[in-house]
């Protein structure tokens, strides 16, 4: 295990922290670590230090070098020299350092992406290559471009769909070998909020499988009643369906993702892609592949799946690697 033979794949979110140590040649994680570090309770932290703000990057750097001596300690080696690669909201204004966005469009082989590098330190010894984000007139991502990197999207005429859920979920379209269009949906936040902080709280419970029981049934109905009516009635369904024991709490918790992912993927109804591809962690990919199927999209285009994990592991390796001749030495 050499600098020269492995990388650290740091996705930092906004609520999630997670590092690992990959192999080059065959994209293996050999060791890794993941916290509630996100950059929001990094950008907390960093205020509350009251540091000058020329030590901000070292600050947020502290905390990335914590996690790579928890990994120095799994693998038993000195990682010095291993080249850190940085995607996701540590590039924005809660992050270590802000970039600015790429402007749509941008290649897939994420040859043209915003990236910074930053010189390894006696506290700090990687190199670091930190990767930006996307903006349209009127949206932005930062984490997903990466991902969108590593799916891999052939340079075809057929319009794509790059579809990642999530806290906010991304509807990227892809055509010729470019990223041309983005939506965020913020469906993930509003299922948290709505599921824990409104009155529906009461009403659901988090808990069991997709194919377990009724869960799958009660999904289905929340996604095709998602296309009759208005979201802001179809939640009020979630409290009578409890009030008037319709169904149980955690059926209920499934309804409610139905309707607001249905919501969502309402809109691919009006414009369907040649092809969908459905990258994100393994149980929203499950939910939305369903949903899919519901909506009757699924036997239209073909869908296919990736893990969130994958995708950022393929989608850094492709970028680090366009930087490696270039990145600061200590
Ligand atoms: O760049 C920003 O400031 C964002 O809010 C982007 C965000 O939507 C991420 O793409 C996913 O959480």
């Amino acid at each position: 295990m050499t600098p020269s033979t492995t990388f650290l794949s740091c996705d930092w979110g906004t609520t999630a922290f997670r590092l690992r140590l990959v192999e080059r040649e065959t994209l293996k994680i050999l060791a890794e670590e993941s916290s509630k570090e996100g950059n929001a309770a990094t950008a907390e932290a960093w205020q509350q230090a009251g540091q000058p703000a020329k030590q901000r990057v070292a600050f947020y750097l502290a905390v990335v070098r914590q996690h790579i001596q928890q990994l120095e300690a799994a693998v038993g080696t000195a990682l010095a020299g291993v080249p850190v690669v940085i995607s996701g909201m540590a590039s924005s204004t809660i992050g270590m350092a802000e970039l600015p966005y790429k402007p749509l469009p941008f290649a897939v082989d994420g040859s043209d992406l915003l990236t910074k590098t930053i010189a390894p330190t006696a506290d700090f010894p990687h190199p670091v290559l930190l990767i930006s984000g996307v903006q349209s007139d009127d949206d932005v991502m930062r984490g997903e471009e990466v991902q969108l990197v590593g799916c891999g999207f052939e340079n075809t005429p057929e319009e794509q769909l790059f579809l990642h859920p999530g806290t906010h979920a991304k509807h990227v379209t892809v055509q010729n070998g470019q990223a041309t269009a983005l939506k965020t949906y913020m469906t993930g936040e509003f299922f948290a909020l709505l599921s824990t902080k409104s009155i529906l709280a009461a009403s659901v419970e988090e808990g069991g499988k997709l194919a377990e029981g009724r869960h799958q049934q009660w999904f289905a109905q929340g996604v095709l009643e998602s296309q009759q009516a208005n979201l802001l009635h179809n939640a009020f369904l979630v409290r009578t369906n409890d009030l008037f024991r319709k169904n149980s709490k955690p059926e209920n918790y499934f309804y409610l993702s139905g309707l607001l992912i249905g919501g969502e993927c309402h809109e691919l109804l009006g414009h369907l892609p040649a092809g969908i591809v459905l990258a994100g962690e393994p149980a929203l990919v499950e939910l939305y592949g369903a949903a899919l199927r519901v909506l009757g999209i699924a036997h239209k285009c073909p869908v296919t799946t990736k893990t969130a994990q994958e995708v950022t592991l393929n989608g850094q390796w492709v970028v680090l690697k366009q930087h490696l001749g270039t990145l600061p030495t200590m």
